[in-house]
């Protein structure tokens, strides 16, 4: 198990961690200002995700030529052709940007007022044109809803009653009329079609028929694929009987006469000359053992003996630099036999002769040049032996050729590799990745900079790539669209992705575009709404068969949740991937839930004084759940009960708020009505968690 505190040594992620618990029922300040209407319609050409692969966007239909159909920008400084598509987008401070421009002109809104510029009908005065405007009976509360409705209530705990919202979800808007408000706010209020969250899980993974038609990468390639086919042994491995240490290959019960010829068996050699019965030769690790080879003597366990009668030759040896050896190619043995017959020097034969005798230590043991043939015998030392075997691996020992040696739908991992390559392997049939596009919306976006002039900066697309890099996809661009139903429709019926992933635009406000984008382009719904906090106005649709797309919320942590609750599974099902293996630790404190959905909250794993009571409260044994792929993946690593570990809920989980999830290291489910201290939840693991926290 990785403690994450002892790995990162410094105590900054930790002090974050533990700023973001500190501030435990402060509560963050509500930032519910007033807000006037925004300046400037930007649609600005977004940097390509660390992950992302600047290729070529899909060009619109019609939309070809021109510099706007190369490479993404900020990769190599081209045009997004989202932004030529959209017609008004200029980089952010061009000198034609309508940055500037007067307050107001940013939108087509409805009616002065100020609301559309808000998006989210936050503020007094709701006219005509307020198309947020709550209804009395439906609210959200401080923490997990967006906006205030003027006749809320709620709960002790702080949250939502809601009391019912203006119509049923799903209600749908006449085709081509996104204007239909009161279709529109039926659907931002949701609280009738919202689909529980386990099920718009389930549904998600449903989606496709199964994963993506398989390809061949070289190796180096398939990093991060999943095998499309069960990996089957090429060979045999070992592929022949090796030396599994330094030492000498011995043929029969010692001692042993060293091999007449022989200069040493290194690794990499071939054609063996047999070991005679009796004989010995110098071995290095890896090295084929000569046939005839009974075992292995480790250079440490072995010493060569002269025989007394050579007294001349070896008196000279001995005498010679006062060490009981000499070096007969100079350094040609260390006295410690580590470098065995590996040494090359050793292969030459006469080099590093001993004194007759000699104790286990001295340097007459473990030399590295065999004596001459015939000269000197091989004993054992210290009591050791060679028993038959004795060190060789022997050929077929990890595997028979044709063995199956991981199953389809594992995982690409460095570790796959290097069994892949020793298994004979230059190319995996893997699951090719799903390509994703994200489609960032919003005019009030910036992506430089300090949030300036009642615009902010873009959090999504920074955040998006990369992490959907981690969760098998080839991010094909990153586009930022603005708030433009025409560049939204025409992104999303000229893309040749797998999934598109946008981000806002989901709820009814005057420029949310995605249902109606959706209706119009004929897609199939899926999922229109899901009971979880934060997040629910997520989506999932069919654009056709095998194209899907993914709205996310705008919110940041609402985001965040779509992508666990709808990417997540739809990419484990396209690339091949086994569900989510569940994890289940039991909370450190109580979690208040919403009334009727489930709540994603930020966690961080800590590990100290074993929760009150962790087993019983909710049915789930600690630990993954049962016979779930993964389980055992972190040992007890991920096993709350009994060990300690415990998941502290982080304060920072407002839907707008990154700062929780950034020092979390998962999100627990808190199913509705909330979490008691101590009782098992489910815990959606980051890919970056690297376990308990002291
Ligand atoms: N009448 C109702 N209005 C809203 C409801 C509702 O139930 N009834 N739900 C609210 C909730 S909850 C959410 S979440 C949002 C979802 O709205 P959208 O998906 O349409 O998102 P936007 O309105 O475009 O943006 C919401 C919020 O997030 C900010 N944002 C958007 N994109 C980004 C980004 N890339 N990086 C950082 N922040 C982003 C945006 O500026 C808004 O503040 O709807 C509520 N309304
Ligand atoms: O609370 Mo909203 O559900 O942020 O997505």
């Amino acid at each position: 198990m990785t403690h994450r505190g002892a790995d990162r040594g410094a105590a900054g992620a930790d002090r974050d961690v533990d700023e973001a618990l500190a501030i435990a029922n402060d509560g963050p300040p509500s930032p519910r200002t007033a807000v006037a209407p925004s300046a400037g319609s930007a649609a600005e050409p977004v940097a390509p995700s660390a992950g992302a692969r600047p290729e070529p966007a899909a060009a619109a239909p019609g939309g070809s030529g021109g510099p706007s159909a190369g490479p993404l920008a900020g990769a190599d400084g081209a045009w997004d052709p989202w932004e030529r598509i959209n017609g008004d987008g200029f980089p952010e401070g061009a000198a034609s940007s309508p940055e500037g421009a007067a307050p107001g002109a940013r939108r087509p809104g409805p009616a002065p007022g100020g609301q559309p510029g808000d998006g989210h009908g936050h503020g007094p005065g709701p006219g005509p044109s307020h198309s947020h405007s709550h209804s009395p009976s439906h609210s959200h509360d401080r923490d997990h809803g967006c906006h205030a409705g003027t006749g809320g209530r709620e709960t002790p705990a702080g949250h939502a009653v809601h009391t019912g919202g203006p119509g049923p979800s799903g209600t749908p808007s006449a085709p081509g009329a996104p204007g239909a408000l009161g279709a529109r706010e039926a659907r931002a209020g949701h609280r009738h079609g919202a689909m529980p969250w386990s099920e718009a899980r389930a549904t998600a993974a449903r989606a496709v028929r199964g994963p993506l038609a398989p390809e061949v990468r070289q190796l180096p390639d398939a990093l991060g694929t999943v095998l499309a086919e069960p990996l089957t042994a090429l060979t045999d491995l070992p592929s022949f009987d090796s030396s599994a240490m330094d030492g000498w290959a011995v043929s029969g019960p010692g001692p042993w006469r060293i091999a007449t010829g022989g200069h040493g068996v290194l690794a990499g050699d071939d054609g063996l000359v047999p070991l005679e019965d009796g004989h010995a030769v110098r071995i290095a690790t890896g090295a084929r053992v000569p046939p005839g080879t009974t075992g292995v003597l480790r250079s440490e366990y072995g010493e060569i003996r002269r025989r007394p009668a050579r007294g001349p030759e070896d008196g000279g040896h001995t005498g010679g630099n006062g060490g009981g050896h000499t070096g007969g190619n100079g350094g040609g043995h260390t006295g410690t036999g580590s470098d065995g017959a590996g040494s090359r020097g050793g292969r030459d034969g006469r080099d590093g002769t001993n004194p007759p005798t000699g104790g286990p230590h001295g340097p007459e043991h473990g030399t590295t040049g065999a004596p001459a043939p015939g000269d000197a015998s091989l004993h054992t030392t210290g009591g050791h032996t060679v028993v038959p075997g004795q060190d060789i691996r022997p050929r077929g020992q990890e595997c028979r050729s044709g063995d199956r040696l991981l199953a389809a739908g594992t995982a690409v991992t460095p570790a796959v590799l290097g069994l892949a390559a020793a298994a004979g392997y230059d190319e995996l049939r893997t699951v090719r990745r799903p390509r994703v596009e994200v489609l960032v919306l919003g005019d009030e976006l910036l992506h430089s900079g300090l949030p300036r002039d009642g615009r902010i900066r873009d959090a999504l697309g920074p955040m998006l790539g990369p992490w959907l890099e981690t969760l098998g996809a080839e991010v094909t661009g990153t586009y930022r669209l603005g708030d433009d139903a025409e560049v939204l429709h025409t992104a999303v019926t000229a893309s040749d992705a797998d999934v598109i992933v946008t981000t806002g635009g989901t709820a009814a406000g005057p420029v949310d575009h995605v249902h109606p984008v959706l209706r119009r382009s004929g897609a199939e719904v899926l999922v229109d709404g899901v009971a979880v906090r934060p997040g629910h106005p997520m989506l999932l649709a069919r654009l056709a068969p095998g194209r899907h797309l993914v709205g996310l919320p705008g919110n940041p942590l609402a985001a965040v949740s779509g992508l666990l609750t709808l990417v997540e599974p739809l990419l484990r099902a396209l690339s091949g991937r086994a569900p989510r293996a569940a994890a289940y630790v039991p909370l450190a404190e109580g979690a208040p839930g919403h009334p009727r959905d489930t709540r994603l909250v930020p966690v961080v794993r800590r590990t100290g004084t074993p929760a009150a009571s962790p087993s019983g409260r909710s049915g789930h044994p600690g630990g993954r759940a049962p016979g779930s792929r993964g389980a055992g993946a972190r040992s007890s690593g991920n096993t709350g009960a009994g060990t300690g570990h415990r998941a502290v809920p982080l304060r920072f989980n407002g839907p707008a708020m990154l700062r929780g999830i950034a020092a979390a290291d998962g999100l627990a489910v808190v199913p509705p009505g909330g979490a008691e201290d101590g009782s098992m939840a489910e815990i959606l693991e980051l890919p970056w968690f690297e376990g308990e926290t002291e």
